[in-house]
């Protein structure tokens, strides 16, 4: 059966309103008053900003919200993400490809955009899905408030919507599509068949976020971020080619940053090409969508195995994963967010890691040599792996923390 989710609390409506009065707050009631202002204006010009978008999830609930960003209808699969902090980051990281990220933090926009806090050229994801859009932004870094840079970037944003509700039922009933639309004509019959006839699974989403050519990458973590100066400038450097399946722009600053040169180059870059440079090592990135379905990359993968050493971040992970003969699969709703519980097996130390991934490699398709070194402790889902024999490394999480926490950035 299909819920409305009505957003008319009080709150929200004062929240919400772009001119220099607001409504009296109601003495009794405030609910119920505030409803019907909201209900009886029906025609002429309003002083509040009432819903104008929907969000139509797959299982048929429909979440009347009000538009920020950009118009029109968007599919995508619904994550949530428990960071409270770098909204910048999430929205320009490429991973979220083909999703909506709704955040759990109820209270977003309030420090705007800046110039530093981007993660790649572009938003790649399909929506922003908040519960409350902050009236102001206060802070010395920001260059434009969010609604700006989402309408500006043709990308769609939702707020006023019951954030909770809908993380509450991922949660229970595991990940879900939906389709936003600011468009009034399409029934709600219409949106809720595109989401139901949409699906993210088996499509290769990496092809339309890596880089077209090879690059050079020199920037560094500035000066006034860094948090290991390094010890010693001067020391070793490391040639490293970097597969970009959407790589995030802090893991080629965390590299140049330890003193690496950096040659990026494209998904489909074939792996004769990687090892005729003859690098010191090779970094598959992160990247969005199902790792199963982009079986090019497991093999570039397989012909690089054992010839130079190898670190896999997040999709790198599961690349890495499925050439070493194991198995990804589909996570009930993923981890996502700044705040997740990783245990290296190794040393036995718990790190509070940033995350992003809907799959995960299971362990028991693995061979025998292929250590499990990190579990995530919310689940006991493999968070990294190693294979001595075939100098090989990889997590399931983002050491380069950006945003999240530096616990994985070890001092090396
Ligand atoms: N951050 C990532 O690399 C995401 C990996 C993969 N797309 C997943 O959702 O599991």
């Amino acid at each position: 059966m299909a819920t409305k989710a009505f957003s008319v609390p009080f709150a929200d409506v004062t929240n919400s309103v772009s001119f220099p009065f607001a409504p009296k707050p109601p003495t009794a009631s405030p609910r119920h008053c505030v409803f019907s202002l909201t209900c009886s204006a029906g025609k002429g010009e309003r002083p509040w900003k009432t819903s104008d978008a929907r969000l139509v999830l797959q299982d048929g609930s429909i979440w009347n919200a009000k538009s920020f960003g950009a118009s029109g209808t968007q599919v995508g699969e619904v994550v949530f993400n428990t960071s409270l902090t770098g909204y910048q980051e999430i929205l320009t990281d490429p991973s979220y490809a083909g999703q909506f990220v709704l955040m759990t933090n109820p209270h977003i926009g309030n420090t705007g955009v800046n110039f530093d806090d981007e993660e790649s050229r572009r938003c790649f994801l399909s929506g922003l899905v908040i519960r409350s859009l902050s009236i102001s932004t206060s802070n010395w870094r920001c260059v434009k408030a969010l609604g700006d840079y989402l309408v500006e970037r043709n990308i769609m944003g939702i707020y006023d919507v019951d954030t909770r509700a809908i993380t509450r039922r991922l949660r229970q009933d595991g990940s879900l599509i939906g389709v936003l639309s600011t468009d009034n004509s399409k029934t709600e019959q219409e949106l809720l068949q595109i989401s139901q006839s949409w699906n993210i699974v088996g499509i290769d989403l990496i092809s339309g976020v890596s880089c077209m050519s090879p690059l050079e990458w020199i920037d560094k973590t500035e000066d006034e971020w860094e948090f290991h100066p390094n010890k010693d400038p001067a020391g070793e450097t490391f040639h490293v080619v970097a597969y970009d399946f959407g790589i995030k722009h802090n893991i080629l600053r965390r590299l140049a940053s330890y003193r690496c040169k950096i040659t990026v180059v494209p998904s489909t870059w074939p792996a004769s090409e990687t090892l005729k440079i003859k690098p010191d090592g090779v970094i598959l990135s992160n990247g969005p969508g199902d790792p199963s379905a982009i079986p090019y990359a497991v093999e570039t993968v397989k012909n690089i195995l054992g010839k130079v050493p190898v670190f896999g971040i997040c999709m790198g992970h599961q690349l890495l994963g499925q050439a070493l003969g194991g198995k990804t699969f589909k996570m009930k709703f993923g981890h996502h967010g700044g705040n997740h519980p990783v245990r290296n097996l190794r040393t036995g130390r718990v790190e509070i890691s940033a995350q992003n991934h809907n799959y995960a490699v299971d362990p028991a398709t693995l061979p025998k040599g292929v250590e499990v070194t990190h579990i995530n402790l919310n689940d006991g889902s493999c968070a990294g792996l190693a294979f001595p024999s075939q100098r090989v490394l990889s997590l399931q999480y983002h050491p380069e923390a950006s945003p999240g926490p530096h616990d994985s950035d070890y001092d090396v």
